[in-house]
């Protein structure tokens, strides 16, 4: 399994942003998307969140856990996900992912406000930020900071989106409020010292 999930990388779609800022998509990715959400759903030791996140306050209502360095994920698709990751982008991204953030959005009123991935290296450095989702489809929006057109990228069940270049200095992503939404999770898979 992990030998297609590395085939299909090769082929995921990059789109250049502003300022090196790229993300690359590949739709229908990962492996057995619904035993992954149900096992999810069901096993992540899910807290609320409702702070400040990353460099200004917003309002983040949604469940979140991240697994750190060496904890063992929750479904061996994340596994062989987090694997294929880190040996497709070794050449560009010279280290391992290592983290796995979970997010549980229960519906459209759970969301993510406009922010970058700024705590540690990714205010400083360019890295990368790969994220899966399952569940129902929700929209991701980028825009490059300090102002200028977003981008939207549908995020369905087993997608893959990775945010990479300077992305997280450069450009912001949200996950907006919908009105009608079934539940979604997403896991960020990041490297070290990347929150
Ligand atoms: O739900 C997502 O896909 C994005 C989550 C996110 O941007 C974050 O937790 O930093
Ligand atoms: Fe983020």
């Amino acid at each position: 399994m992990a030998q297609s999930l590395a085939r299909s990388l090769a082929d995921a779609q990059r789109t250049p942003l502003s300022h090196g800022a790229w993300v690359d998509l590949a739709h229908s990715w990962l492996p057995e998307p619904d035993t992954v959400f149900e096992t999810l759903a069901r096993e992540v030791p899910w807290r609320a969140e409702r702070r400040q996140m990353y460099d200004r306050l917003v309002d983040v209502p949604r469940l979140v856990h991240t697994y750190m360095i060496g904890e063992e994920l929750p479904h061996p698709s994340l596994g062989e996900a987090r694997e294929a990751l880190s040996a497709h982008y070794q050449s560009e991204l010279g280290e391992p992912f290592r983290t796995a953030g979970c997010c549980y959005y229960r519906d459209g009123r759970d969301s993510v406000a406009w922010h970058g991935d700024t705590i540690g290296r990714g205010s400083t450095h360019d890295t990368m930020v790969a994220i899966v989702s399952v569940g129902d489809p929700r929209r991701l929006l980028l825009r490059p900071r300090g102002g200028g057109d977003s981008v939207a990228v549908e995020m369905g069940h087993g997608d893959l989106l990775v945010m990479g270049g300077s992305c997280q200095r450069t450009w912001e992503h949200a996950v907006p409020k919908v009105a009608h939404s079934g539940p979604r999770i997403s896991v960020q898979f990041r490297p070290f010292n990347v929150f």
